[in-house]
């Protein structure tokens, strides 16, 4: 067998090994392959459950991240999963693997980090586990949401005719990462890097998932599909239209490209598109939406002072995502993004 990625391999570990009567007898009205597994809940409601992990020296180090951040963002990072349903978080749980190095004075300030995002968002933090660990943090944090039965946004509704769009920008926080990753000997020397803009800084720190935008998507009605984006738009671009069977075309000039996004890549040598294409750690939703809803919904944004780019459209055809540059040419974009295991694994 050819190695596998990341997705390959948890198809490999978990398709086909319980039927899908067991699934359904159990409740379970969506289960692996969304951002959050949607589960019956009681009168008119269902559950949604998300995990997800974040790894010392993989999503942080002490030069890109202080103690709080690192809880603040392990608990946002989850969030975002359950606001790419259409959710409503509710609860977490916290699982810590703790090295020698971090004492006990660092986890209080990890969990600082936790229970100020639990507040910003009304999360009641219930419970988790902890074990030491041999050398590195491992933080992992179980969400859990609640939803209008029948109602969840999943990432296999976007049909031809609809346009594409976007809660907020990207890149920002690929560029705060490029910036906080520069070693302390290059400044001032020849290949100094300028330091980043305290807004790239801060969307990779402390990024701000979309829950108000995706109740207003499920509220209204006008989300068609969403995910979120955690390891860049071309790759979550091509999760909705492989799920969904269909093509997204995507336009150059109606990407979200930030003065300061771009005037700080352009200091580094860096193409601004490759940070807000392949970036990730946004932690913004990525959708699509019927044509007839577009007015109501860039109205119902701005009055809500919600950012909105509507960046593309879908197409029926093969599942694949293209851009159409600004000179008007069609590039197919790769379906390449964060993968924790990018040259593959063998089995
Ligand atoms: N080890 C695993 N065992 C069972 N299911 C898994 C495992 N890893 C991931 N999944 C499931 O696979 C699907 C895709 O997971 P993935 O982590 O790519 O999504 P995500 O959490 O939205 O993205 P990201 O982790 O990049 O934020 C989800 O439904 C997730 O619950
Ligand atoms: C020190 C350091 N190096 C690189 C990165 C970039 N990074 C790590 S994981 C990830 C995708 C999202 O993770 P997941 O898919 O696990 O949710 C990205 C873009 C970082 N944050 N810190
Ligand atoms: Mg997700
Ligand atoms: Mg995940
Ligand atoms: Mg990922």
């Amino acid at each position: 067998m050819p190695p596998l990625d990341e997705f390959g391999l948890i198809r490999v570990w978990t398709e086909g090994r319980q039927s899908k009567e067991m699934l359904a007898k159990a409740g379970v009205t969506l289960g692996i392959g969304d951002d959050a597994a949607v589960v019956a809940g009681s009168s008119g409601q269902e559950w949604l459950f998300a995990m997800d992990t974040m790894v010392e020296e993989i999503h942080f180090r002490n030069e890109t991240m202080s103690e709080s951040d690192v809880g603040y963002k392990a608990l946002a990072a989850n969030i975002s999963d359950i606001a790419a349903m259409g959710g409503m978080p509710k609860f977490a749980l916290v699982s810590v693997s703790v090295p020698p190095q971090w004492d006990s004075n660092r986890m209080k300030q990890l969990y600082d980090g936790v229970y100020m995002c639990a507040e910003k968002y009304g999360v009641a933090v219930i419970g988790g586990d902890t074990t030491s660990a041999p050398r590195h943090l491992v933080v992992s944090v179980t969400v859990i949401g609640s939803i209008e039965a029948g109602k969840a946004i999943r990432r296999s509704g976007a049909k031809a005719g609809q346009f594409v769009f976007l809660t907020g920008p990207t890149g920002l926080s690929a560029g705060g990462l490029h910036g906080l990753l520069k070693k302390p000997a290059d400044e001032g020397g020849p290949d100094s890097v300028p330091v980043p803009p305290h807004r790239l800084v801060q969307a990779h720190q402390r990024p701000s998932p979309s829950v108000k935008a995706g109740r207003i998507l499920l509220e209204q009605g006008w989300g068609a599909s969403l995910n979120d984006v955690s390891d860049g738009v071309a790759s979550e671009a091509w999760e909705i239209a492989e799920a969904s069977h269909v093509k997204l075309v995507l336009k150059e000039t109606h990407l979200p490209l930030s003065g300061e996004l771009v005037a700080y890549a352009r200091d580094n040598g860096i193409h601004p598109l490759d940070w807000v294409l392949y970036g990730g750690e946004d932690y913004v939703l990525l959708g699509t939406a019927d044509k007839r809803h577009e007015l109501a919904m860039k109205e119902h944004f701005r009055a809500e002072g919600i950012p909105l780019f509507i960046i593309g459209e879908v197409e029926a055809g093969q599942p694949e995502v293209i851009l159409e540059t600004s000179a008007g040419a069609s590039k197919p974009i790769h379906k390449r993004g964060y993968n924790h295991f990018p040259k593959g694994y063998n089995e």
